[in-house]
């Protein structure tokens, strides 16, 4: 199943810079694993925000949900899903 996800990221002002640098870090490693598993599609950058349109492929709704919650940006994170299907014009496997 096929998830388009948008995250907008939100750290508090107050947070301390080596906190942040911190969460970032882990978040970074937690991202790689899940993009080198396949589950994590696609990340692109949305120009000029703190924010990333991504593309999960999951087995289940519930699958994704434990997977944007073990975010460790969640907790500053604004998050939009929007479950896809294959378009009938696409000339792309849902492999690609
Ligand atoms: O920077 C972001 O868009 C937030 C988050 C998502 C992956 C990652 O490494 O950081």
């Amino acid at each position: 199943m096929l998830f388009q996800v948008r995250m907008d990221v939100n750290l508090p002002a107050a947070m301390p810079a080596a906190e942040a640098d911190a969460i970032k870090l882990k978040e970074k490693a937690y991202s790689h694993q899940l993009q080198e598993s396949g589950k994590w599609r696609h990340i692109w950058r949305i120009a000029g925000q703190y924010a990333n349109v991504s593309v999960f492929d999951v087995d289940s709704v519930e699958e994704l949900h434990t997977l944007l919650t073990g975010l460790p940006l969640f907790p500053f994170m604004q998050i939009q899903v929007t479950p896809l299907c294959r378009h009938p014009s696409s000339i792309r496997s849902t492999d690609q």
